[in-house]
């Protein structure tokens, strides 16, 4: 896994080069294709060419070259109006692997770049990553009509979640979205934050910075730093600032850096306008300056000169300005939101407060402002916090590191099959990744469950199986290949006993007392102590399989399930769980068929070994106990 494209469409890493209008994913892909050349790999990053003087191929420092495609006129467009032209960027693309080569892996950044990946990877069979840095629901969910991105966007991001090779998450709140919106698949998905750069951001002389910025020595600062939207709650940081300084009455100022020109001009930035007048209503229209926005080399100054950043947006994917306020030592007071809180641990490395939420901001702006001591404190602690958690070099590692999985299922996967939109070839497909995934994460289990069950027959045990539905007929299945014959001719018939299998007793109980505790009622009847229980649940969550469960713990069977998913509430009931790493109940059924298979085959050989030394069947057989010593226990 040596050759990577990054692919994102609109964010440029050369925009980072002094660039007013650069966003977090430009400095995220500036920084991991730089890193990831340091980690050896060779790296093109694919965006948009979107200004006429660009070459094709740019080489841009050691190991990374930035390829500008041609999709649509070389101008800036907004990212609203890109979606048409991704064909095309996909299309050269292709094109461009063709002539020089393909790459191992795709990571894309945001959505549109996903797009990309995904049809590349039909085509040309090549694995892809994907960061989404903003997800269209969230965004839907909190700016309503403001979105002008199209609704087609969430049936893409779909998409993506289900054939992207790994999503990466930001967050843990990214990650519960992917799973909550989008129903990714857990066992996809990998959280490795964003970072900062320690060369860039650093703790320096508070007075040296304000000098050079030409500002009070004196005075209590606040920062505000970023674009100027309405999520980003500036007006609240406003409000709340106001607040903090009618309680303390002290000499203040908050500084809010940001905006569409270097001059804080409303024509151009018209939030401007808006905020402008937020602070004059809230009186301190005197007291909070508008600097307009700010070259990426002087931020640090700002952030060494202010006595605390506040950070209030309504969401936020990430949030990099926070770690980077950090990252010069100064604490941070932020929405509990997106990745913010948990970039902030709070009260330990920074405050946090509810969004929208001025007069909690103030009260604990009021704090902060009031007590040099504890600032000292959260700043020192979020330093350490960053610099063990939050480099660009080790984000960049961990990010290798999912490269390097991919790579190894790629290997292990076999022959990929020619990339359709045909659902049978998805259902292919995807069973063949689940079947990666699962050799990996299970191959030790199942043996732990056949040595399991094996010990359970030695010791004169049964073993008693449940499960509803698809897992019912496999709980049966399974019973069929032991008391019968599985591979191997002339074995003792072995003691299962499917619990689905009573149609009198299930329909009876069901009618009279109940389904949740059908099976349960059975282990009851049935188990006794070094039996063993073998649970089958796609969810881990049916109640009469928990029921189950519970009942044979509390008569001293082993528990062995057969999940999905994350497992369930079955897991936490079960001595040895086996969890299929995906959300999709039929290949997780078809996982467990060949994992109870495995169980037979493994069983088989070791009991025709260890206990019944092999028997001619037939009518004058008489059947030897499964161990000289000990009787079965049923
Ligand atoms: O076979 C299938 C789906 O493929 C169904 O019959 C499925 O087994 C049933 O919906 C079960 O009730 C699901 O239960 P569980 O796997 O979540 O415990
Ligand atoms: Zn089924």
């Amino acid at each position: 896994m040596r050759r990577v494209a990054l692919i994102s469409e609109h964010a440029s890493p050369l925009a980072t080069l002094g660039g007013t209008d650069a966003g977090g994913q430009n400095v995220y892909v500036a920084q991991v294709a730089r890193h990831l050349a340091r980690l050896g790999y060779a790296v093109d990053v694919f965006t948009r060419r979107d200004a006429p003087h660009l070459p094709e191929v740019l080489e841009w420092v050691p190991g990374v070259r930035v390829v500008h495609v041609p999709a649509g006129p070389a101008t800036v467009l907004p990212k609203e109006d890109l979606l048409p032209l991704m064909a095309d960027f996909t299309r050269f693309m292709a094109d461009f692997m063709t002539r020089h080569g393909r790459y191992d892996l795709l990571h894309a950044n945001f959505w549109m770049s996903g797009l990309v990946a995904a049809d590349l990877k039909r085509r040309l069979g090549v694995p892809f990553v994907i960061t989404f840095h903003a997800l269209g629901k969230v965004r839907r969910l909190h700016q309503g009509e403001a979105d002008g991105f199209p609704d087609r966007r969430f049936a893409i991001e779909e998409r993506l979640v289900r054939e992207a090779d790994r999503i990466i998450a930001e967050c843990p709140r990214d990650e519960a979205d992917l799973c909550g919106l989008y129903a990714a698949d857990p066992a996809r998905i990998v959280t490795v934050p964003c970072g900062f750069d320690p060369a860039e951001f650093s703790p320096g002389d508070r007075r040296e910075a304000r000098e050079r910025l030409g500002l009070d020595p004196d005075e209590a600062l606040v920062l505000q730093l970023g674009r100027m939207v309405p999520r980003k709650g500036v007006d609240d940081a406003i409000r709340g600032f106001a607040r903090a300084i009618r309680r303390l009455d002290i000499p203040a100022r908050l500084l809010v850096v940001g905006g569409n020109s270097p001059d804080p001009d409303p024509a151009l930035t018209p939030e401007l306008g808006r905020l402008r007048a937020v602070a004059r209503e809230e009186g301190v229209g005197d007291r909070v300056t508008f600097t307009g926005s700010r070259g990426r080399r002087v931020l640090r100054d700002y952030y060494r000169a202010a006595d605390v950043f506040v950070s209030t947006p309504w969401y936020e994917p990430f949030g990099i300005t926070p770690l980077e306020a950090m990252a010069c030592g100064t604490p941070v007071l932020g929405a509990r939101v997106g990745g913010i809180q948990s970039t902030v641990v709070d009260g330990v490395t920074g405050l946090l407060v509810p969004p929208r939420d001025p007069e909690a901001l103030g009260g604990r702006l009021a704090d902060l402002l009031a007590d040099a001591p504890l600032r000292e404190r959260l700043g020192q602690a979020a330093l350490e916090r960053v610099r063990t958690h939050y480099t660009w070099e080790g984000v960049t590692w961990q990010l290798a590191q999912v490269y390097g999985e991919v790579g190894r299922e790629v290997e292990a996967a076999p022959a990929t099959l020619p990339r359709t939109d045909s659902s049978v070839d998805r259902a292919f497909q995807n069973l063949m990744s689940t079947l990666a995934r699962s050799r990996a994460a299970l191959g030790s289990q199942i043996e732990a469950a056949a040595e399991a069950i094996t010990a359970c027959f030695e010791r004169g045990g049964k073993v008693l199986v449940c499960g509803n539905g698809g897992s019912a007929a496999d709980a049966q299945h399974f019973a069929a290949e032991l008391v019968g014959r599985f591979l191997i001719d002339g074995r003792r018939g072995l003691p299962v006993l499917a619990l689905t299998a009573d149609t009198a007793m299930l329909t009876a109980w069901s009618n009279d007392v109940g389904f949740g505790d059908v099976f349960a009622r059975q282990v009851q009847a049935f188990g006794r102590e070094g039996d063993l229980l073998l649970a089958l649940s796609t969810s881990g969550r049916s109640p009469n399989v928990l029921a189950a469960l519970q009942a044979a713990r509390e008569q001293g069977l082993t528990t062995v399930a057969l999940l999905g998913g994350r497992g369930g509430d079955a897991l936490a009931l079960t001595d040895l769980p086996l969890v299929v790493p995906s959300t999709d109940t039929p290949r997780i059924q078809e996982v467990h068929i060949l994992a109870l298979h495995l169980i037979c085959e493994l069983v088989e050989e070791r009991v025709s070994a260890a206990l019944a030394a092999p028997v001619r069947l037939g009518p004058s057989t008489t059947p030897t106990p499964l161990s000289a010593s000990q009787g079965v226990n049923l």
